[in-house]
């Protein structure tokens, strides 16, 4: 396998190619004046099978260097082509909230499919969706961080008490509450506006227990986890740490959740950031080989993958 890393995703395609047992090239993005990008990629593709490393942390702007990028490794004789995107981006607009509105989810794994053969993401933020593959074309595994979180948590707050600051949390916190053995609990949230969110925290002696952790998949405008921060401070808990699987972070989310007064914020490093404090490489290189693997067999309409988890499934 030949693993080709978009020039962010350097540091995570070092920690993940010897896994993968790939041989590592970077590509080459040149950036235009007019705004224009020009994709180069290096070394001999012919007969490989080729996996693109690039976090789709802002997917308009990756979306044609993603297509020029698949399009050349198939003119370059690659075999086969896929996408390893850490966070995926567009799953939250998955319905149609307002009459009108692009249903961005559905139709952005159209626009990926037709370039990759398959995809392995970690954690993608599923919420109406059952699993990756309801949306997309091709082969598509979700990578499962709960145990990698877990193990942090066990490490360095033994004493942590897990918040969800709303009900769809509860799919993740559960899970590394449990794996974790720490209790968790589950916040209120209501959200009227991008930017506007309000939290509510439910009364329990717990809570002043131990160490407050919200844990969240993703952090963007910061709002929600900086109001559920705001909420358990003014319940009378110690400052809680904020724990996020993907640090998309918009401009001053940081900063407005430190504001708030979170003891310090920890998230993987899906997206490179500063927060990164937990490597995912070592969660990546199983689905990867397994969806490279089960392509090879000789099918006649369904692979079954590697049962564990659901979304490991083509059909
Ligand atoms: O940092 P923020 O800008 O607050 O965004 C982060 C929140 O958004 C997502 O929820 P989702 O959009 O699915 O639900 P919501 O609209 O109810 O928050 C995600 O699960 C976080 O809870």
């Amino acid at each position: 396998m030949i693993l080709v890393a978009f020039p962010e995703m350097r540091p995570l395609a070092e920690d993940l190619a010897p896994a993968l047992g790939a041989d590592l090239l970077t590509l080459d993005w040149h950036h235009f004046p007019d705004g224009e990008s020009l994709i180069s990629l290096p070394g001999d593709l012919d007969g490989a099978d080729v996996a693109f490393l690039a976090t789709l942390r802002d997917p308009d702007r990756l979306a044609l260097p993603l297509r020029f990028a698949a399009a050349t490794a198939r003119e370059m004789g690659a075999r086969r082509v896929g996408l390893i995107a850490p966070y995926l981006g567009y799953m939250r607009q998955d319905r149609r909230f307002e009459r009108g509105q692009a249903v961005s989810a559905p139709l952005f794994a159209q626009f990926l499919g037709e370039s990759f053969d398959w995809l392995v993401s970690v954690d993608p933020h599923l919420h109406r969706i059952a699993r990756l593959q309801d949306v997309f074309p091709m082969p598509a595994i979700r990578a499962v961080s709960a145990p990698l979180l877990a193990t942090w948590i066990s490490t360095n707050l033994p004493d942590a008490v897990l918040l969800g600051p709303d009900s769809e949390s509860q799919q993740w916190v559960a899970e590394v509450a449990r794996l974790a053995g720490r209790p968790y609990e589950v916040l209120r949230k209501v959200r009227s506006g991008d930017r506007s969110v309000d939290v509510s925290v439910p009364e329990s002696a717990a809570l002043r227990e131990g160490t407050p952790v919200i844990l969240d998949d993703i952090a963007s405008s910061g709002v929600t986890m900086a109001r559920a921060v705001e909420r358990l401070l003014a319940a009378g808990t110690a400052a809680p740490v904020c724990l996020a699987i993907h640090a998309v972070f918009a401009h001053g989310a940081q900063d407005a959740i430190l504001s708030a007064g979170a003891a310090r914020i920890i998230t993987t490093d899906t997206i490179p950031h500063p927060t990164n404090a937990i490597g995912i490489a070592g969660l990546l290189a199983e689905p990867i080989l397994s969806v490279v693997t089960a392509l090879d067999l000789p099918v006649a309409g369904t692979i079954r993958l590697d049962p564990n988890p659901a979304e490991r499934t083509t059909e």
